[in-house]
Order: structure tokens, then C-alpha cells, then sequence
């Protein structure tokens, strides 16, 4: 059994999303505050989009922020599947607008071409990460470390010390580049952010789990090197 996070739990979802919301920007704007600059890894999904709005909302220093996602599907950025698509929509917005954004997706045709120029993109970005906010999927993957992809490559994933990696998911759609476990540990802090009973009931037996290959996210889960607060509301 692993040592549990900080787990928090809301009655309802608005709720989470009001104090995680909060949270994040007061840490964005000490960073900017303590260092100049600041920096954000989200997820994509279904599950950030009303935080996505909230936190564009938000009064801080918006210019000295660096955002950029956990991971991407190998789609245009203008595809519904597009992670990019989904924070331009959602948290580069409003105040958030002048955020200094840079998506994971390039002009190669896969992410195995792609990955070396992604990581350059990167170079730049203020690290460790002030904040990364993950997401979970019911099958236990977490940015895209898919427990159905060749186990070579989520091998990969979870012991690179390179920032990007290519992953093709076995009954997912499209290739993805995702931050490699390495990259998203190299943080100040990660909030897991899920919602939902089933959710629940995943990260639990991730808990009681052994096997990183087969839930992914006890990768972030069973470590001492970052904090990770799990937000959870039903
Ligand atoms: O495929 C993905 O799914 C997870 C979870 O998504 P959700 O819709 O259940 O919130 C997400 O964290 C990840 O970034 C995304 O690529």
C-alpha cells in the first residue's frame, strides 16, 4: 500500500473548482512574485474545463505566465480531439489571454518526429513547474501513459529522463506526446484533479495497487520527490 496524498473532497464540483482555482493562481502569482515568472502544466479531457474558466478569470500577472499541457493528441490544433484547441477555448482567455502558451503538437507528422523539437519548444519554460494539474482516465492512465500501450513505450514514459514522449495508445485514438513521468515530477506541485464516483473508486485501488504498468498513475502517486494534493468531488 502506498502513503496517501492530500486528499481533499468536495461535495460538488463547483466547489472544487472555486478553492482549485484559488489555489493555483495564489501559487502562480508567488512564483511570479519570488521568481519573475511563473509556470502551468494542464490536462486536457472533459474534467478542467469550468477551472479552465475560472482561473482565466483570475487577477494575476498573466504576462509572466508559461503554460503548457501534460500531454497532446498528434491532431491539428484546430481538431476536436486537440488539447490545445481545448485550452485556447477555455484558459486563454479573458485576463489569462496574455499568458505565454506553447502546445506540445508541432509540424512533424508523428510525435516520434516530433518529440525532440517539442522538448526544444520547452527549453525556455521557467522549471521546475510551479504547478501541473493532472487528470485521470477510468482506466488509470494519466497524461498520456495509456496502461494499453506498448509496454516498451510506457516503460519509456515512466523511467526517460526525456521531457517528451511519443505514445500510441491500443484502444485509444491517436498518437500522443505526453510529458514523460520525469518532466511532471520535475514540479513544485501537482494537483490531481477527478471527479465522479468511478474516479474514486480508480484512484483507490491505484492506492492498492503495485504495478505502475498496469495504473499508470501511481507513478505520480508513489513518490516522495513532489507533493500531490488529489481534488476530488462526486
Ligand atoms: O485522454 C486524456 O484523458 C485524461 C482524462 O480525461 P477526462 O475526460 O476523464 O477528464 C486527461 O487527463 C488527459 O490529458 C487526456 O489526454
Amino acid at each position: 500500500m502506498i502513503k496517501e496524498s492530500v486528499f481533499k473532497s468536495f461535495d460538488n464540483k463547483a466547489a472544487l473548482e472555486t478553492q482549485l482555482a484559488d489555489r493555483i493562481a495564489n501559487q502562480l502569482q508567488e512564483a511570479v512574485d519570488a521568481r519573475g515568472k511563473a509556470s502551468l502544466v494542464v490536462s486536457g479531457g472533459s474534467t478542467p474545463l469550468k477551472l479552465f474558466e475560472l482561473l482565466s478569470k483570475k487577477a494575476i500577472d498573466w504576462n509572466d505566465v508559461y503554460i503548457t499541457l501534460a500531454d497532446e493528441r498528434w491532431v491539428d490544433n484546430d481538431h476536436s480531439d486537440s488539447n490545445e484547441r481545448l485550452v485556447r477555448n477555455n484558459l486563454l482567455q479573458n485576463r489569462a489571454a496574455s499568458a505565454k502558451f506553447c502546445g506540445l503538437k508541432n509540424m512533424y507528422s508523428s510525435p516520434y518526429e516530433g518529440q525532440i523539437m517539442t522538448t526544444e519548444q520547452l527549453t525556455h519554460f521557467p522549471k521546475p513547474f510551479d504547478v501541473v494539474v493532472l487528470g485521470m482516465g477510468n482506466d488509470g492512465h494519466t497524461c498520456s501513459w495509456f496502461p494499453c500501450a506498448d509496454a516498451k513505450e510506457l516503460e519509456h514514459a515512466l523511467t526517460s529522463d526525456d521531457l517528451c514522449v511519443a505514445v500510441t495508445p491500443g484502444n485509444a485514438p491517436h498518437a500522443r506526446i505526453s510529458l514523460s513521468k520525469a518532466g511532471i515530477l520535475a514540479s513544485r506541485q501537482i494537483y490531481l484533479h477527478i471527479v465522479g464516483e468511478q474516479k474514486l473508486d480508480v484512484y483507490r485501488q491505484a492506492l492498492a495497487d503495485n504495478d505502475s504498468s498496469e495504473m499508470p498513475i501511481r507513478a505520480v502517486l508513489d513518490q516522495h520527490k513532489t507533493p500531490v494534493d488529489v481534488y476530488w468531488s462526486a
